[in-house]
Protein backbone atom coordinates (compact mmCIF):
# COMPACT_ATOMS: atom_id res chain seq x y z
CA UNK A 1 0.00 0.00 0.00
CA UNK A 2 1.65 2.92 -0.47
CA UNK A 3 1.21 6.43 1.01
CA UNK A 4 -0.45 9.23 -0.14
CA UNK A 5 2.10 12.20 -1.85
CA UNK A 6 2.01 15.22 0.78
CA UNK A 7 1.54 18.61 -0.49
CA UNK A 8 3.34 21.35 1.53
CA UNK A 9 2.32 24.44 -0.27
CA UNK A 10 -0.46 26.05 -1.59
CA UNK A 11 1.34 26.11 -4.94
CA UNK A 12 2.45 22.52 -4.94
CA UNK A 13 -1.55 21.60 -4.46
CA UNK A 14 -3.23 24.51 -6.82
CA UNK A 15 -0.82 22.85 -9.42
CA UNK A 16 -1.92 19.36 -8.29
CA UNK A 17 -5.80 20.19 -8.47
CA UNK A 18 -4.89 21.96 -12.31
CA UNK A 19 -3.34 18.67 -13.18
CA UNK A 20 -6.20 16.60 -12.56
CA UNK A 21 -8.48 19.12 -13.42
CA UNK A 22 -6.90 18.50 -17.16
CA UNK A 23 -7.47 14.47 -16.64
CA UNK A 24 -11.04 14.97 -16.19
CA UNK A 25 -10.74 13.75 -12.41
CA UNK A 26 -13.28 14.44 -9.67
CA UNK A 27 -11.42 15.22 -6.21
CA UNK A 28 -12.72 14.88 -2.96
CA UNK A 29 -11.71 16.78 0.06
CA UNK A 30 -12.20 15.45 3.47
CA UNK A 31 -11.03 18.19 5.85
CA UNK A 32 -9.21 17.40 9.30
CA UNK A 33 -7.14 18.57 12.09
CA UNK A 34 -4.94 15.58 12.02
CA UNK A 35 -4.32 12.95 15.23
CA UNK A 36 -6.70 10.88 12.86
CA UNK A 37 -8.73 7.66 14.06
CA UNK A 38 -11.42 5.26 12.52
CA UNK A 39 -14.09 8.16 12.22
CA UNK A 40 -11.57 9.64 9.99
CA UNK A 41 -10.71 7.03 7.76
CA UNK A 42 -14.86 6.06 7.26
CA UNK A 43 -15.09 9.63 5.95
CA UNK A 44 -12.09 8.94 3.73
CA UNK A 45 -13.76 5.59 2.74
CA UNK A 46 -16.52 7.68 1.85
CA UNK A 47 -14.58 10.10 -0.04
CA UNK A 48 -13.11 7.26 -2.09
CA UNK A 49 -16.36 6.11 -2.86
CA UNK A 50 -17.64 9.66 -4.20
CA UNK A 51 -14.81 10.73 -6.41
CA UNK A 52 -11.85 9.87 -8.59
CA UNK A 53 -9.22 11.54 -5.91
CA UNK A 54 -9.19 11.76 -2.37
CA UNK A 55 -7.25 14.74 -0.75
CA UNK A 56 -7.37 14.75 3.29
CA UNK A 57 -6.27 18.25 4.47
CA UNK A 58 -4.44 18.31 8.03
CA UNK A 59 -4.29 22.05 9.55
CA UNK A 60 -4.69 22.53 13.02
CA UNK A 61 -6.44 26.13 12.40
CA UNK A 62 -5.38 28.75 15.15
CA UNK A 63 -8.68 30.86 14.07
CA UNK A 64 -10.71 28.43 15.77
CA UNK A 65 -9.27 27.64 18.82
CA UNK A 66 -10.08 30.65 21.90
CA UNK A 67 -7.34 32.34 24.47
CA UNK A 68 -6.85 29.14 27.00
CA UNK A 69 -8.16 26.42 24.38
CA UNK A 70 -5.67 23.33 23.73
CA UNK A 71 -4.29 25.01 20.38
CA UNK A 72 -0.87 24.48 22.42
CA UNK A 73 -1.23 20.73 23.02
CA UNK A 74 -3.36 19.70 20.62
CA UNK A 75 -1.66 16.31 18.51
CA UNK A 76 0.08 17.04 15.93
CA UNK A 77 1.17 13.51 14.37
CA UNK A 78 1.66 14.02 10.78
CA UNK A 79 4.22 11.36 9.52
CA UNK A 80 1.74 8.80 11.72
CA UNK A 81 -1.10 10.09 10.53
CA UNK A 82 0.41 9.97 6.29
CA UNK A 83 0.70 6.29 7.39
CA UNK A 84 -2.75 5.52 8.13
CA UNK A 85 -3.99 6.83 5.26
CA UNK A 86 -1.42 4.51 2.96
CA UNK A 87 -4.14 2.51 0.54
CA UNK A 88 -6.94 4.63 1.64
CA UNK A 89 -6.50 8.05 0.67
CA UNK A 90 -4.31 9.85 -2.40
CA UNK A 91 -2.77 13.16 -1.18
CA UNK A 92 -2.66 14.64 2.27
CA UNK A 93 -2.84 18.71 2.44
CA UNK A 94 -0.59 19.75 5.65
CA UNK A 95 -0.01 23.29 5.18
CA UNK A 96 1.65 25.55 7.16
CA UNK A 97 -0.34 28.20 8.65
CA UNK A 98 1.93 30.89 6.93
CA UNK A 99 0.29 29.26 3.42
CA UNK A 100 -2.82 29.42 4.73
CA UNK A 101 -2.81 32.49 6.09
CA UNK A 102 0.00 34.64 4.12
CA UNK A 103 -1.48 38.24 5.06
CA UNK A 104 0.83 36.36 8.27
CA UNK A 105 3.91 36.91 6.12
CA UNK A 106 2.85 39.86 4.75
CA UNK A 107 0.91 38.82 1.73
CA UNK A 108 -2.77 38.93 1.21
CA UNK A 109 -5.12 38.81 3.58
CA UNK A 110 -8.06 35.77 3.21
CA UNK A 111 -11.26 36.63 3.33
CA UNK A 112 -12.90 36.41 7.10
CA UNK A 113 -16.10 34.36 6.92
CA UNK A 114 -19.16 35.26 9.53
CA UNK A 115 -21.14 32.41 10.96
CA UNK A 116 -23.80 34.76 11.79
CA UNK A 117 -26.51 33.69 14.21
CA UNK A 118 -26.37 30.51 14.52
CA UNK A 119 -22.40 30.72 15.48
CA UNK A 120 -22.60 32.07 18.31
CA UNK A 121 -25.10 29.27 20.18
CA UNK A 122 -24.40 26.13 21.57
CA UNK A 123 -20.64 25.40 20.74
CA UNK A 124 -20.42 29.12 20.00
CA UNK A 125 -21.65 30.33 23.03
CA UNK A 126 -18.90 28.22 24.71
CA UNK A 127 -16.14 28.77 22.26
CA UNK A 128 -16.84 32.50 20.83
CA UNK A 129 -15.23 33.44 17.67
CA UNK A 130 -14.61 29.50 16.63
CA UNK A 131 -16.89 29.10 13.91
CA UNK A 132 -15.84 31.83 12.29
CA UNK A 133 -12.89 30.95 12.08
CA UNK A 134 -13.87 27.45 11.33
CA UNK A 135 -15.48 29.07 8.15
CA UNK A 136 -12.38 30.63 7.45
CA UNK A 137 -10.36 27.98 7.36
CA UNK A 138 -13.25 25.73 5.37
CA UNK A 139 -13.46 28.50 2.85
CA UNK A 140 -10.12 28.68 2.03
CA UNK A 141 -9.18 25.22 1.84
CA UNK A 142 -12.59 24.78 -0.82
CA UNK A 143 -10.88 27.81 -2.56
CA UNK A 144 -7.47 26.25 -2.78
CA UNK A 145 -8.30 22.46 -3.21
CA UNK A 146 -11.54 23.23 -5.23
CA UNK A 147 -13.41 19.60 -4.49
CA UNK A 148 -16.15 18.37 -6.44
CA UNK A 149 -17.20 16.86 -3.10
CA UNK A 150 -16.08 17.41 0.42
CA UNK A 151 -16.87 15.33 3.41
CA UNK A 152 -17.49 16.20 7.07
CA UNK A 153 -18.67 14.11 10.22
CA UNK A 154 -21.87 14.42 11.79
CA UNK A 155 -20.68 14.30 15.28
CA UNK A 156 -19.98 18.64 14.92
CA UNK A 157 -23.30 18.80 13.73
CA UNK A 158 -23.47 22.51 14.39
CA UNK A 159 -20.43 23.04 12.02
CA UNK A 160 -22.49 20.68 9.61
CA UNK A 161 -25.28 23.10 9.51
CA UNK A 162 -22.63 26.01 8.83
CA UNK A 163 -20.64 24.80 6.30
CA UNK A 164 -23.34 23.97 4.42
CA UNK A 165 -24.90 27.76 4.69
CA UNK A 166 -21.31 28.72 3.65
CA UNK A 167 -21.30 26.50 0.58
CA UNK A 168 -24.94 28.28 -0.30
CA UNK A 169 -23.98 31.79 0.45
CA UNK A 170 -20.68 31.41 -1.02
CA UNK A 171 -22.60 29.39 -4.57
CA UNK A 172 -19.61 27.17 -4.26
CA UNK A 173 -20.33 24.00 -6.64
CA UNK A 174 -19.67 21.41 -4.12
CA UNK A 175 -21.17 18.77 -3.22
CA UNK A 176 -21.10 18.21 1.12
CA UNK A 177 -21.38 14.52 1.94
CA UNK A 178 -21.92 14.03 5.97
CA UNK A 179 -21.20 10.57 7.48
CA UNK A 180 -22.98 9.11 10.72
CA UNK A 181 -20.42 9.12 14.09
CA UNK A 182 -18.17 6.16 14.60
CA UNK A 183 -18.12 5.02 18.40
CA UNK A 184 -15.98 2.89 20.34
CA UNK A 185 -17.75 -0.69 21.17
CA UNK A 186 -18.92 1.14 24.29
CA UNK A 187 -20.84 3.91 22.56
CA UNK A 188 -18.12 6.58 22.93
CA UNK A 189 -17.72 8.82 19.78
CA UNK A 190 -14.02 8.37 18.42
CA UNK A 191 -12.13 11.51 18.68
CA UNK A 192 -8.85 12.59 18.46
CA UNK A 193 -9.27 14.73 22.33
CA UNK A 194 -10.33 11.16 23.98
CA UNK A 195 -6.42 11.01 23.91
CA UNK A 196 -6.51 13.25 26.67
CA UNK A 197 -8.30 11.44 29.03
CA UNK A 198 -7.05 9.59 31.73
CA UNK A 199 -8.62 5.66 32.78
CA UNK A 200 -10.71 7.20 34.92
CA UNK A 201 -12.34 9.98 32.61
CA UNK A 202 -12.33 7.53 29.69
CA UNK A 203 -14.94 5.60 31.57
CA UNK A 204 -17.01 9.02 33.13
CA UNK A 205 -16.94 10.41 29.50
CA UNK A 206 -19.35 7.49 28.79
CA UNK A 207 -21.45 10.35 30.07
CA UNK A 208 -22.25 11.73 26.67
CA UNK A 209 -23.46 8.68 24.67
CA UNK A 210 -25.42 7.35 27.63
CA UNK A 211 -27.01 10.56 28.01
CA UNK A 212 -28.11 10.47 23.94
CA UNK A 213 -29.47 6.59 24.77
CA UNK A 214 -31.87 8.14 27.33
CA UNK A 215 -32.45 10.78 25.04
CA UNK A 216 -34.03 8.46 22.52
CA UNK A 217 -35.82 6.25 24.80
CA UNK A 218 -37.78 9.02 26.13
CA UNK A 219 -38.25 10.69 23.06
CA UNK A 220 -40.20 7.56 22.24
CA UNK A 221 -43.47 8.88 24.13
CA UNK A 222 -41.45 12.24 26.06
CA UNK A 223 -42.23 16.12 24.57
CA UNK A 224 -39.48 18.45 24.04
CA UNK A 225 -39.11 19.44 27.77
CA UNK A 226 -38.80 16.44 29.36
CA UNK A 227 -36.83 14.57 26.73
CA UNK A 228 -34.11 17.55 27.93
CA UNK A 229 -34.62 16.77 31.43
CA UNK A 230 -34.23 13.22 31.24
CA UNK A 231 -30.73 13.86 29.35
CA UNK A 232 -29.61 16.50 31.47
CA UNK A 233 -30.48 13.99 34.78
CA UNK A 234 -27.87 11.35 33.41
CA UNK A 235 -25.21 13.65 34.11
CA UNK A 236 -26.01 13.75 37.55
CA UNK A 237 -24.49 10.30 37.75
CA UNK A 238 -21.05 11.29 36.75
CA UNK A 239 -19.57 13.57 39.17
CA UNK A 240 -16.32 14.27 37.22
CA UNK A 241 -18.53 15.57 34.02
CA UNK A 242 -19.25 18.94 33.78
CA UNK A 243 -22.44 19.40 31.32
CA UNK A 244 -21.82 22.38 29.77
CA UNK A 245 -25.21 21.83 27.56
CA UNK A 246 -27.87 19.23 25.96
CA UNK A 247 -30.24 20.72 24.11
CA UNK A 248 -32.92 19.49 21.22
CA UNK A 249 -32.85 21.67 17.78
CA UNK A 250 -34.21 21.57 14.80
CA UNK A 251 -32.00 20.86 12.06
CA UNK A 252 -33.49 22.79 9.37
CA UNK A 253 -32.57 25.91 11.19
CA UNK A 254 -30.60 24.76 14.56
CA UNK A 255 -32.49 26.64 16.73
CA UNK A 256 -33.75 25.40 19.82
CA UNK A 257 -37.19 23.67 19.76
CA UNK A 258 -39.94 24.79 21.94
CA UNK A 259 -41.10 22.43 24.80
CA UNK A 260 -44.01 22.08 22.54
CA UNK A 261 -42.44 21.29 19.13
CA UNK A 262 -43.38 18.23 17.26
CA UNK A 263 -41.27 16.72 14.02
CA UNK A 264 -37.43 15.76 13.44
CA UNK A 265 -34.97 16.97 16.18
CA UNK A 266 -31.19 16.91 16.40
CA UNK A 267 -29.67 16.78 20.37
CA UNK A 268 -26.14 18.30 20.79
CA UNK A 269 -24.56 18.03 23.93
CA UNK A 270 -21.05 19.06 25.18
CA UNK A 271 -19.50 18.27 28.33
CA UNK A 272 -16.25 18.95 30.31
CA UNK A 273 -14.43 15.43 31.40
CA UNK A 274 -11.50 16.38 33.38
CA UNK A 275 -10.11 19.45 31.32
CA UNK A 276 -11.52 17.86 27.79
CA UNK A 277 -14.39 18.97 26.64
CA UNK A 278 -16.02 16.46 23.93
CA UNK A 279 -19.27 16.53 22.15
CA UNK A 280 -22.18 14.15 20.58
CA UNK A 281 -24.74 14.18 18.71
CA UNK A 282 -27.78 12.35 17.95
CA UNK A 283 -31.14 13.00 14.91
CA UNK A 284 -34.25 12.13 16.44
CA UNK A 285 -36.67 11.33 13.77
CA UNK A 286 -39.49 12.62 15.62
CA UNK A 287 -40.47 14.32 19.36
CA UNK A 288 -43.90 14.22 20.79
CA UNK A 289 -45.94 17.39 21.97
N1 LIG B 1 -16.24 9.70 15.53
C1 LIG B 1 -16.34 10.29 14.35
N2 LIG B 1 -17.08 9.74 13.37
C2 LIG B 1 -17.19 10.34 12.15
N3 LIG B 1 -16.61 11.53 11.85
C3 LIG B 1 -15.86 12.11 12.80
C4 LIG B 1 -15.69 11.53 14.09
N4 LIG B 1 -14.89 12.36 14.82
C5 LIG B 1 -14.59 13.38 14.03
N5 LIG B 1 -15.17 13.26 12.83
C6 LIG B 1 -15.12 14.21 11.72
O1 LIG B 1 -13.79 14.33 11.27
C7 LIG B 1 -13.61 15.62 10.71
C8 LIG B 1 -12.35 16.20 11.29
O2 LIG B 1 -12.56 16.41 12.65
P1 LIG B 1 -11.43 16.62 13.71
O3 LIG B 1 -10.11 16.49 13.03
O4 LIG B 1 -11.73 17.81 14.52
O5 LIG B 1 -11.59 15.29 14.56
P2 LIG B 1 -12.13 15.09 16.00
O6 LIG B 1 -11.83 13.71 16.37
O7 LIG B 1 -13.54 15.59 16.07
O8 LIG B 1 -11.19 16.01 16.81
P3 LIG B 1 -11.51 16.77 18.13
O9 LIG B 1 -11.39 15.76 19.19
O10 LIG B 1 -10.42 17.75 18.08
O11 LIG B 1 -12.85 17.41 18.01
C9 LIG B 1 -14.85 16.44 11.06
O12 LIG B 1 -15.70 16.49 9.93
C10 LIG B 1 -15.46 15.61 12.17
O13 LIG B 1 -16.87 15.79 12.27
C1 LIG C 1 -13.37 21.34 9.60
C2 LIG C 1 -12.08 21.54 10.36
C3 LIG C 1 -10.99 20.65 9.77
C4 LIG C 1 -11.64 23.00 10.14
O1 LIG C 1 -10.47 23.28 10.81
C5 LIG C 1 -12.24 21.27 11.86
O2 LIG C 1 -13.16 22.15 12.43
C6 LIG C 1 -12.58 19.85 12.17
O3 LIG C 1 -11.64 19.08 12.22
O4 LIG C 1 -13.76 19.50 12.35
N1 LIG D 1 -13.89 19.08 15.53
C1 LIG D 1 -13.97 20.53 15.64
C2 LIG D 1 -12.64 21.13 15.75
C3 LIG D 1 -12.40 21.83 17.06
O1 LIG D 1 -12.84 21.35 18.10
O2 LIG D 1 -11.78 22.88 17.03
Amino acid sequence: MSAPQVCHTVAEMTALREQLSAEGKTLALVPTMGALHAGHLALVARARELADVVVVSIFVNPLQFGAGEDFDRYPRTLDVDVAALAGHADYVFAPAAEEVYPERVGGPAVPAQKAGSVGDTFEGASRPGHFDGVLTVVARLFDIVKPDVAVFGQKDAQQVFLVRELIQKLGLPIQLDVLHTIREADGLALSSRNRYLSEEERQAALALPHALLAVAHEAQHGNAASVREVGRSVFEKYPLVRLDYLDLVDPTNFQRVSDDYQGPATVVVAAVVGTTRLIDTENLERLHA
